[in-house]
């Protein structure tokens, strides 16, 4: 241990939380010698397992395929396909390795950076990944690195654990490493550098402390870790970067103390959620509401049922962004991301949610627009176009 880590980081509360993304990066997964090892993961998956005893959900974005990869293979190599190859190879014994630690059953989930860019494949992670947890499974994302070939780097899952975070509206991004957070300087190299507890902002500056490079197993180093707050941040959800293989951490973040970094959200994080759905490009259609619904969600921030719904205007897909407006079609009330198609909505409009099933032969919620995806609109909004 050089000077830099002999000064130990204080310990501050984190505000309360009640949904996390965990990530947990290779460098506390990998066995060292080249495959993957059980130590950390198995105090983080008893973390795991205190956190939901507190009645909070966990969504934990797992890296460690690659690692798991070259154990399996003895492997060395290096170049994009061979990780590819590789990250292939280890992704069911990293979940393996979960699956033997945890208590819930786990739930495998890959995705790209280029699905969640695309709406509609967001929305469908969204859904999946609510569901999963409303089954109380552990969901375990990691970057489907056989497709995903962004700048050339095989794989990011700090940025991707950020848009996770966002995707099932978190309150707290906890990054497991392994240095306690973030130094003014590389820890290992720069004699000077000193624990940074806290940053308000993420300044060039700051992006500066972190261009010392990963370690020798991680992919991004702080530089990701610090995009990724910077993503969290501006979603108004928490970024806490702390050491996953020191107990003494470990046990305090269970009783929510970091011995860390942390960086706080700028702002609220439903009125981040609103604001984007509020300039989201609508779709042009329209769905008109009567006088009962309209109260529900303005007087009670309901949920719109099928049963309030007047009339369909226009042809739209399931996951379009659209509005809502009174009966006669004069006032837009609200907008949202509606989960039938035009044409199935036309069909259940006036049902009872309880019939969608039967009308349809399936359903996608009892909902036509949950209350998470929709915004009230305010009098200067409402005049319709
Ligand atoms: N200013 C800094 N403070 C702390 N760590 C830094 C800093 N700059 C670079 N690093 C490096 O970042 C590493 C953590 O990132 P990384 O190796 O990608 O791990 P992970 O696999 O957990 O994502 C540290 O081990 C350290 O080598
Ligand atoms: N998807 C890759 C990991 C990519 C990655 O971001 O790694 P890390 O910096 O260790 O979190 C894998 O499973 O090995």
């Amino acid at each position: 241990m050089n000077a830099a880590m002999a000064v130990p980081f204080p310990e501050q509360t984190l505000p309360n939380w009640r949904r996390a993304v965990l990530k947990v990066g290779s460098s506390l997964l990998s066995d060292g010698r080249g495959g993957l090892g059980k130590r950390n993961a198995a105090a983080l998956a008893r973390l795991i397992s205190r956190f939901r005893d507190q009645g909070r959900e966990v969504l934990l974005v797992s890296s460690g395929a690659v690692a798991a990869g070259r154990g399996l293979m003895a492997d060395h190599g290096g170049g994009l396909a061979r990780r590819q190859a590789l990250a292939a190879l280890g992704q069911a014994p990293m979940l393996a390795l979960w699956q033997g630690l945890v208590e819930q059953p786990v739930a495998k989930v890959l995705l790209s950076h280029d699905d969640l860019r695309n709406r509609r494949r967001y929305l469908n992670a969204q859904a999946t990944l609510r569901e999963l947890l409303a089954l109380g499974a552990l969901p375990i994302v990691n970057e489907n690195d056989t497709v995903a070939v962004d700048e050339l780097k095989l794989g990011d899952n700090d940025n991707l654990a950020a848009v996770v975070a966002t995707l099932i509206d978190a309150d707290i991004l906890l990054i497991a490493t392994d240095t306690d957070g973030l130094y003014t300087g590389h820890p290992e190299h720069d004699p000077d550098a000193r624990p940074v507890p806290r940053i308000e902002s993420i300044t060039p500056g700051v992006m500066r402390m972190a261009q010392g490079g990963a370690g020798t197993l991680g992919t991004g180093g702080m530089v990701t870790k610090l995009e990724a707050a910077t993503k969290a941040a501006a979603a108004g959800i928490d970024t806490a970067l702390f050491c996953g293989h020191r107990m003494d951490t470990i046990d305090a973040l269970s009783a929510d103390r970091l011995r860390g970094t942390f960086i706080p959200a700028h702002g609220e994080r439903l009125v981040a959620r609103k604001m984007w759905l509020r300039h989201t490009p609508p779709s042009g259609g329209r769905i008109r509401i009567d006088e009962g619904a309209a109260q529900a969600l303005a007087e009670r921030g309901a949920s719109l049922l099928p049963g309030g719904v007047v009339g369909v205007e226009g042809d739209f897909n399931c996951s379009a962004m659209v509005d809502i407006t009174c009966a006669e079609g004069r006032r837009r009330l609200a907008r949202g991301l509606v989960q039938y198609q035009s044409t199935d909505l036309e069909r259940i409009a006036g049902r009872h949610s309880r019939e969608i099933e039967s009308v349809l032969g399936f359903h996608n919620g009892r909902s036509v627009i949950h209350r998470d995806d929709m915004v009230l609109l305010d009098a200067a909004a409402a005049a319709v176009h």
